[in-house]
């Protein structure tokens, strides 16, 4: 039976860091602090935009909690959400997600970026009429590692058999714990070193992923 193939976002679909590091310097820099370097921002890519806000603020000594803490948070998303300039696709993300599509796969994306820029990216891309179904990281109380979200997203598609894409710690566990199997994208913002992370299969460039998600749609052999 064909799987329905559900992907994160930030690092598998989109290298989104450079625009998540601009806007980060734009809103810090306002309020007279140094910028950060695109390794310090994207080290905290991955568990949502307040934590991201939440960690930068810790990282120079600013609170990280309360209404301050909350109009630095509220200005980033202002910020980011018309951000999309220096995003782009990584190659051949637009073949594989049109050549799964043909194959007869369900798309769906679950990502912990909030929906608001999720969508304003998909539609800069063109790809907002793929997915089936689209979770942001505000969609839900829980985010990912939660399986809520990724079962979620899976209920909204119309169930059945599922995978799991995605770039990161974050993502491996959500799949776990949602006892979906996980296609690891090497290429985005994992800390971990590849054999660390559990994974069914990893792959570094998306002309792979339709020949991977074949294989597990594939009937097992007698
Ligand atoms: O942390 C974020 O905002 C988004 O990250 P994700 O798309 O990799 O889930
Ligand atoms: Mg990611």
């Amino acid at each position: 039976m064909t799987h329905s193939v559900i992907f994160d976002l930030d690092g598998t679909l989109i290298d989104s860091a450079p625009d998540i590091h601009a806007s980060a310097n734009t809103v810090f820099t306002a309020l007279g602090q140094p910028p950060f370097t695109r390794a310090e921002v994207q080290g905290f890519v991955g568990r949502g935009a307040p934590n991201l806000v939440a960690r930068l603020c810790e990282s120079r000594d600013l609170p990280h909690e309360g209404p301050e803490f909350d109009r630095v948070l509220a200005r980033f998303l202002e910020v980011y959400e018309g951000a999309q300039a220096l995003t782009v696709l990584y190659p051949g993300t637009r073949a594989a997600l049109e050549a799964l599509q043909a194959a007869g796969c369900k798309l769906g994306l679950c990502t912990n970026k909030p929906l608001a820029p999720t969508l304003a990216v998909l539609r800069h891309f063109g790809l907002e009429n793929l997915f089936a179904a689209v979770i942001g990281g505000d969609s839900l109380p829980v985010k990912k590692p939660d399986p809520a979200p990724l079962l979620e997203t899976l209920t909204r598609m119309g169930g059945g058999p599922a995978i799991f894409v995605g770039d990161s710690e974050v993502d491996a566990e959500t799949a776990q714990n949602a006892g979906l199997p996980f296609l690891l994208f090497t290429e985005g913002y994992r800390k971990t070193p590849v054999e660390a992370l559990p994974h069914d299969a990893a792959f570094a460039h998306h002309d792979a992923l339709p020949g991977l998600v074949a294989a597990f749609s594939a009937p097992a052999a007698p």
